[in-house]
């Protein structure tokens, strides 16, 4: 009976319909995941329903997820048996020691408890001020350069620089830039080149799981070191700048805090960064709830790294986006002027400007950062649907098996443009979808994303602790750098590869991720062209 259960729960797998696999060995993967796939995944976004069958390693299936009621399951009322991979855990752990991004289970439980009130709004408030600093010498770097005669600027560059300077303040209590001269920092150097040295280590990443885990860390780390592999040593000379880095920063801290009040308030943060709230909350905490030192310090690498890259194309994107639309840029500007950005905005002010938040919004929505993530089951279960789908041999699958083991990807950005949900225009960018209101199918759907019904910033207990964040983040650039500059294309091409985390560049074929625009200084009266 067992085998008959299993072989009707493989043939419901095999029967989902899905693009053909073109390589026995690597399966869909291949097309699936490089630069230049956003053609195959649009493809399998849009063109085979809301559960679509892929092929993975030695044409394993691969189950990719759109539909609202089956991520629900997955990311809320099965978070538990949904798990991350192991490889991408055991990964990060080696990369970032166990912080959010390393841990699972309770372990991560009592991360997330003492580490969400410092994502909340009472303490963006708090940190807002801080923003505005930052922000403001960002912009006095850019009016300099532009006033000096450099009209073309990689805005790229300078939403990555301010990026890691906000987390560094902000988080860390830590000033990695002046803005003044070029960032000669080797955290900030180290954490830039941390991207394409994982893609480089992919393969090996996948093999982790195998590793015995149970040998103690310092004879893994002599494993490693002696791995004959360069791609593998570079990355582990970046790790080993990051981390040296964070234990420093950290016993700094710890010294302050054990100084007393008037130590911890002549440091960067004053005490309101993130990493000093959590290590005198973690001191008051109750001994079960209290993490390790070696947790503590292994957030402040995962914050740097979840904060820096991801936030900073997607501001990059929306200036794109602004730039090939004048009267689009205009009309926000005109807005953030009216509003009194001269002055800076309160928290609230902030969020109160309806344009600004559809443009961020709809930029979230249409190109997240990450199309997909993945998840495997820990146990048997069956994912529910919100619509039937018709197998590849006419047969109506209501509810899909899924396998212990089985890797199943949850489709952000396929559940963000469904057509059903979002209407036939879902793949274009329109502001004023969120001005006018939005679909009734997206409001009833049981879209569990953490932020407006979209799966950008995942949801459940291992949504992006970061989104208020970085949503807070988003704003005051745009609301300082739009009432300052204005932007206008170059000419030459921006190509957006994908990737961890979906970046811009001159060409198809340059591996360099930069993004230029043209840009001048605006002046009231002056409208842009
Ligand atoms: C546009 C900006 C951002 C996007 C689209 C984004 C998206 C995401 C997504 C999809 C995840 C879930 C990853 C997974 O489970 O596989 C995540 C996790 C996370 N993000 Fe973000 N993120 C952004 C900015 C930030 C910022 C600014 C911070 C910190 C200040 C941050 C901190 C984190 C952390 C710590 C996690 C791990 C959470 C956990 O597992 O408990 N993110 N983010």
């Amino acid at each position: 009976a067992w085998q008959r259960s299993q072989r009707r729960k493989n043939h419901v797998l095999e029967n989902l319909p899905g693009p053909p696999s073109r390589s026995f060995l690597k399966g869909s993967l291949g097309e699936m995941f490089h630069r230049h796939a956003w053609p195959f995944q649009t493809d399998v976004a849009l063109n085979y329903g809301p559960v679509v069958k892929l092929r993975g390693f030695l044409n394993r299936p691969i189950v990719f997820v759109s539909d609202p009621t089956a991520l629900h399951t997955m990311i809320i009322k099965e978070e538990h048996i949904f798990e991350e991979s192991q490889s991408f855990i055991l990964g990060n752990k080696l990369i970032f020691g166990p912080g959010l991004l390393a841990t699972l289970g309770d372990q991560h439980r009592k991360q997330r408890k003492i580490l969400n009130p410092v994502f909340s709004v009472a303490h963006m408030r708090n940190m807002l001020p801080l923003f505005y600093d930052v922000i403001y010498r960002l912009r006095d770097a850019i009016s300099l350069q532009v006033k000096s005669g450099q009209s073309e600027i990689d805005i790229l560059a300078w939403t990555g620089r301010v990026a890691l300077e906000l987390i560094g303040q902000s988080g860390l209590g830590y000033s990695f830039d002046d803005f003044v001269s070029d960032m000669k920092d080797d955290y900030g150097a180290a954490l830039k080149a941390l991207f394409p040295r994982l893609m480089d280590v992919d393969i090996l990443q996948r093999l982790l799981p195998y590793m015995p885990l149970t040998v103690p860390a310092g004879v893994r780390r002599l494993a490693i070191s002696l791995m004959p592999n360069a791609a593998v040593q570079k990355l582990r000379s970046i790790v080993d700048v990051m981390s040296a880095r964070s234990v420093r920063i950290f016993m700094s801290k710890r010294k302050a805090l054990a100084d007393g009040d008037e130590a911890v308030l002549e440091q960067i943060g004053k005490g309101k960064d993130i990493m000093s709230v959590l290590m005198k909350a973690n001191e008051l905490a109750s001994e079960n709830d209290r993490l390790s030192e070696e947790e503590l310090i292994g957030q402040m690498s995962t914050l740097v790294f979840a904060a820096v890259d991801t936030t900073s194309n997607t501001v990059a994107r929306i200036l794109h986006i602004l730039s090939e639309r004048p009267h689009v840029q205009d009309k926000l500007r005109q807005e953030i002027l009216a509003a009194g950005a001269h002055n800076k905005f309160s928290y609230d002010e902030l969020n109160k400007l309806p344009f600004l938040n559809a443009v961020c919004r709809e930029t979230l929505r249409l190109y997240p950062i990450g199309t997909t993530v993945m998840r495997v089951p820990n146990k048997d279960t069956v994912l529910p649907l919100s619509e039937p789908v018709v197998g590849v041999d006419g047969t109506i699958i209501k509810e899909i098996p899924i396998p212990k083991g089985t890797e199943v990807l949850v489709g952000a950005w396929a559940c963000n443009i469904k057509k059903s949900l979002w209407g036939e225009d879902s793949t274009e960018w329109k502001p004023e979808r969120w001005v006018n209101g939005l679909p009734t199918a997206v409001l009833e759907a049981p879209i569990p994303g953490v932020y407006s019904h979209l799966m950008t910033f995942l949801g459940g207990k291992r949504a992006c602790i970061g989104f208020k964040f970085s949503e807070m983040e988003m704003k005051v650039l745009l609301s300082v750098l739009l009432s300052a500059f204005t932007f206008e294309p170059t000419g030459r091409p921006i190509i957006w590869n994908l990737a961890g985390v979906v970046y811009p560049t001159t060409s198809r074929e340059s591996e360099t991720p930069e993004m230029f625009l043209k840009v001048g200084l605006y002046s009231e009266g002056a409208k842009t062209e």
